[in-house]
């Protein structure tokens, strides 16, 4: 299925302001979700995982002990696009901070 294109940096700017838990640039989104245990933070990869697949758009997660840091990237255009920008608010929808 063909992915949307890359966003400029000033629309990845403007999309930022709507997402607050979120940093980053046209390069990837970044954000941490901490839990109250390690089970809870495998237990989010999991919940956050079937998401990913139902978008078919995959985050790269980094897990230490009860936090996930998240990144988010197209990988196929190199950059940022709107799937990032769906799957971080669907993210924000699990994990509101
Ligand atoms: C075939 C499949 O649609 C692609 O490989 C998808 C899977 N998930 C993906 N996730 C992310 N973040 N970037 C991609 O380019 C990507 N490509």
């Amino acid at each position: 299925m063909p992915r949307p294109p890359r966003l400029s940096p000033d629309d990845v700017t403007a999309a930022l302001r709507d997402l607050p838990l979120w940093s980053g640039d046209a390069e990837g989104l970044r954000r941490e979700v901490e839990l109250p245990s390690f089970p809870d933070a495998v237990a989010a990869i999991v919940r956050i995982g079937f998401v990913a697949e139902h978008l078919d758009h995959h985050p790269d997660v980094d897990l230490r002990w009860r936090t996930l840091h998240l990144a988010l990237v197209s990988h196929s255009e190199g950059g940022v696009t709107e799937l990032d920008l769906d799957l971080a608010r669907r993210i924000d929808a699990l994990y509101p901070g």
